[in-house]
């Protein structure tokens, strides 16, 4: 978990990128010509009104859906035509994927929901080392005391740094986040959004979040806005 990226690539350069789904009435066009480039160690925020396309975005860069046309080069790995099993791939070694609603598995304890993404990413470790490092994981996020918990037994906001603790333990080089604080109250939110900094900065991590929250796009370094299914820069800090 120390290693920080140090390639110069964009970790994202996804260029006139168009995505499409046939529905019963014709074709719902969701995003027309995005391009995104995101460089190593940058922390970019999506907004933009609901239904305007930043979750699909989102998808595509994880290789959860294919763009209908255009190119999607993440980690210098080209998404559009992989396989399911080569996207498969590409995730386990590239991404952690936060999530609104957490989506932790409800049977697990905490060590063991961080320590499964572990044991996918790295299928060499024993399951002794897997659940030290889960374990370590969660005290980053300070949750050293709730390892025997199921997420039922957890608040929203231990929950979310759950789901933060497993989305870095296999130190990713890009961290998706789709509205991370979108669950919780401010307060919490707030403590969730430092931790993912600080661990994203501290790594090096590059990460792009998609929020209606201001205060946490303001922390972003750059910020993109979606407006039915088109994307402009809306402020740039660099
Ligand atoms: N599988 C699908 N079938 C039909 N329509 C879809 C599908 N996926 C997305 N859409 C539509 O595409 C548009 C963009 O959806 P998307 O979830 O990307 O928006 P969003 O900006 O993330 O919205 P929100 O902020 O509400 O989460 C919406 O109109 C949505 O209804």
């Amino acid at each position: 978990m120390e290693q920080v990226n140090s390639s110069t690539q964009p970790i994202i350069n996804a260029s006139n990128v168009n995505y499409s789904l046939e529905v019963a009435s014709g074709t719902l066009h969701i995003l027309r010509d995005v391009s995104l480039r995101v460089e190593p160690a940058e922390v970019v925020a999506i907004v933009g009104p609901s239904g305007s396309g930043k979750t699909s975005l989102l998808m595509l860069l994880a290789g959860l859906e294919q763009a209908t046309t255009g190119s999607v080069i993440v980690n210098g790995e080209e998404l559009s035509g992989k396989s399911e099993d080569d996207l498969a791939q590409f995730r386990r070694k590239t991404l952690g994927i936060v999530f609104q609603s957490f989506h932790l598995i409800p049977s697990l304890n905490t060590v063991d929901n961080v320590g499964l993404a572990l044991e996918i990413a790295a299928p060499e470790l024993s399951m002794a080392e897997v659940r030290q490092k889960a374990s370590e994981a969660l005290e980053t996020v300070g949750l050293g005391a709730r390892l025997d918990h199921r997420p039922s037994a957890l608040s929203g906001g231990e929950q979310q740094r759950v789901g933060l603790a497993r989305a870095m333990i296999a130190n990713p080089p890009l961290l998706l986040a789709d509205e991370p604080t979108g669950n919780l109250d401010q307060k919490t939110g707030e403590m969730v959004i430092e931790l993912l900094f600080n661990l994203a900065r501290e790594r090096g991590t590059s990460v792009v979040l998609v929020t209606h929250d201001p205060k946490l796009a303001a922390r972003a370094d750059r910020v993109v806005t979606m407006t039915q299914g088109e994307l402009a820069e809306k402020l740039d800090k660099r």
